[in-house]
């Protein structure tokens, strides 16, 4: 078992993660907004980023109990300042007061899915709170980068720019979907199974965040590793259903809310060293996208630089079995986008 140090050792490591690149980089510090903050991601999402160098005005919000939460998180020993906001207690005031002038905004408020859900059967509660809290970013940062983490993410993400597009603030460079979750997984899925160092492990996933539109390029996985036809399915597959693996698992108590606190503070300290001026920042993410026609939205990988999405990578050469996968999404992808945009334009 690994002893007080050798744990903090580790954890002080992990903030690393964080914080390599900053001796090649003037840093800046930025204000970041948890929206959503009290809940099951919300909270660790927040820990995390008050761990990341690059924050120096951390405002935790939710309808109620951030005051508990931002005063906790307020103890730890790194720079950020946190301040917590709620409806219960701001009124109105709190969520504008929560996102002025942010630099990013990470949403994951709303309902999780419970055993026998699908992601989509959240939009009838989610596609009303992410509407919403997008209208106030667009009235109080509209300059700010927002991450979507909020489900069913491929019709939130259509509804926050189709949104943004009303208020007359929209940049689809700054607008991105949270489908960090899904690499996370497949890295560590496919480094288990071939014996790899998981944190060597590189996997693109594409598509969307939802069961099949979940595509994950093990033929394109570094390093590379032999894998049988059957291997693939099984980890494609896997990879799919991971988060109703969680929702399973945690049996009527949500959904992933660790895990994802992880993959959305990873997406997040990616957007805020690329907006540090970072070279190279690369990840995939569901953004407005023309590589695939017939979708306005999709996720590849996207080069991040200071003013949001710098280049939208193409999907790379498929198998045969990835080209099915992608063939094969296409109309629940599309069904799914328009779902989103007639909702927030009220038809
Ligand atoms: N993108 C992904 O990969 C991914 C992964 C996991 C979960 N999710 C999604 O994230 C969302 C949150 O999951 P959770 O487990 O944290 O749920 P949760 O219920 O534990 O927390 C959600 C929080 O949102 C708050 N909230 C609701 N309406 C709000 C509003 N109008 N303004 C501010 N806050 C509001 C709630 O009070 C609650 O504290 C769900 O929709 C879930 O499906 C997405
Ligand atoms: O599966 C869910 O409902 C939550 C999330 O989208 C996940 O992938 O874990």
């Amino acid at each position: 078992m690994a002893s007080s140090r050798q744990l903090l050792k580790s954890i002080s490591s992990s903030a690393r993660l964080f914080s390599n690149h900053r001796t090649q980089n003037q840093t800046r510090g930025y204000k970041v907004a948890v929206l959503g903050a009290a809940g099951g991601i919300g909270q660790p999402c927040g820990l995390l980023m008050k761990m990341n160098p690059l924050v120096t005005e951390l405002r935790l919000y939710d309808i109620a109990g951030t005051p508990g939460v931002a005063a906790d998180v307020s103890h730890i020993n790194t720079k950020a300042q946190v301040k917590g906001y709620s409806q219960a207690d701001d009124g109105e005031d709190g969520l504008k007061n929560a996102l002025k002038d942010c630099d990013l905004v990470i949403i994951p408020a709303g309902v999780p899915r419970k055993p026998g859900m699908t992601r989509d059967d959240l939009f009838k509660i989610n596609a009303g709170i992410v509407k919403g809290l997008v209208e106030a970013c667009a009235e109080n940062c509209p300059k700010a980068m927002l991450n979507i983490i909020s489900n069913p993410v491929n019709s939130t993400v259509p509804i926050a720019a189709e949104t943004l597009k009303q208020k007359g603030v929209y940049d689809k460079k700054k607008l991105f979907g949270v489908t960090t979750l899904d690499v996370v997984r497949a890295k560590t899925f496919y480094a288990e199974k071939k014996g790899l160092e998981t944190a060597k492990v590189d996997v693109p996933v594409i598509g969307g965040h939802a069961g099949v539109t979940i595509l994950p390029l093990f033929s394109q996985a570094t390093p590379k590793a032999a894998l049988t036809d059957d291997e693939i399915d099984a980890l494609t597959k896997r990879t799919q259903d991971g988060g109703t693996e969680v929702v399973a698992a945690k049996a009527g108590k949500g959904s992933a809310t660790l895990s994802m606190a992880y993959a959305g503070a990873l997406f997040g300290d990616a957007c805020l060293r690329a907006k540090n001026g970072e070279a190279g920042v690369v990840e995939c993410t569901y953004v407005e996208s023309d590589v695939v026609p017939g979708v306005e939205f999709f996720a590849t990988k996207v080069s991040l630089g200071r003013e949001g999405v710098e280049k939208i990578h193409g999907t790379g050469a498929l198998t045969a079995y990835e080209q099915a996968g992608l063939d094969g999404m296409m109309s629940e992808l599309k069904d799914s986008i328009q779902k989103g945009l007639d909702f927030a334009k009220g038809a």
